[in-house]
């Protein structure tokens, strides 16, 4: 059974929010933002858990006493690329926001749990219970599993599921090959399959129509 010490948190908050228009994190529901909902969920599940973004400041004034911010910084050049360096963090080999697979290897290696769980900012409907009831389960993972996710016709759900800290080299392997895509890098190792008893948690709100179904 992988307990609170085993397991840290990072949460998404850096991407263009182009279909709604205004930042997703900051916006609210039922008195909350987004992000705060996500962050205090995400503490139910483990003691650490940290925010990936590139515009902290943007975040500051939100009480997220719990949570620790890692500043994203971007790859300018699309093909460049990051690598692991000795201070446990990644470093531009270059310098815009590059999408969420770049985010979470920034996240990545920061970690030192042995697994991760990992949240878009945009779920309102993340339910404890299920995420916790996923993280009980983290002990019977076979070994060579990078990841735990659940799974729909199209693919992998990458923004709700859990990833092992040991899959930061392919990770980074793949963005310096010019990867983007979760999907894609996902194709290439083995991932076990998590049960989803209540699809609607993972629910992204994405435009201003899905805002006004959860507000
Ligand atoms: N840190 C970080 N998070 C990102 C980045 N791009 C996307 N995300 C996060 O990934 C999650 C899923 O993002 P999407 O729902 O695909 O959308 P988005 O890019 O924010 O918005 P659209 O422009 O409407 O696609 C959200 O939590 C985003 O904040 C990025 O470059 N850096
Ligand atoms: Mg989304």
């Amino acid at each position: 059974m992988t307990t609170h010490s085993e397991l840290s948190v990072i949460v998404l908050a850096g991407g263009k929010s182009s279909r709604m228009g205004r930042d997703k994190a900051l916006l609210p529901i039922k008195g909350v933002t987004l992000l705060q909902r996500v962050c205090n969920i995400a503490e139910s599940c483990a003691n650490t858990v940290y925010v990936v973004t590139p515009w902290p400041e943007r975040y500051q004034h939100l009480l997220l006493p719990h949570c620790e911010f890692i500043k994203e910084v971007s790859l300018v050049n699309e093909n460049v690329g990051i690598q692991e360096n000795t201070e446990n963090s990644v470093t531009p080999l270059a310098s815009t926001t590059n999408g969420p697979l770049v985010g979470f290897a920034q996240g990545l290696a920061k970690v030192e749990t042995e697994w991760v769980l990992l949240l878009a900012c945009d779920l309102p409907r993340l339910q404890v219970e299920v995420l916790q009831a996923w993280a009980a389960g983290l002990g019977n993972v076979e070994d060579e599993a990078i990841a735990a996710l659940a799974h729909h016709p199209k693919g992998w759900e990458p923004l709700c599921g859990f990833y092992r800290r040991c899959c930061l080299p392919q990770l980074l392997e793949f963005i310096n090959q010019g990867g983007r895509s979760f999907q894609q890098w996902l194709k290439q190792y083995p991932v076990e399959v998590l049960p989803l008893p209540a699809p609607e948690i993972l629910f992204n709100c994405n435009t201003p129509e899905d805002w006004t179904l959860v507000r």
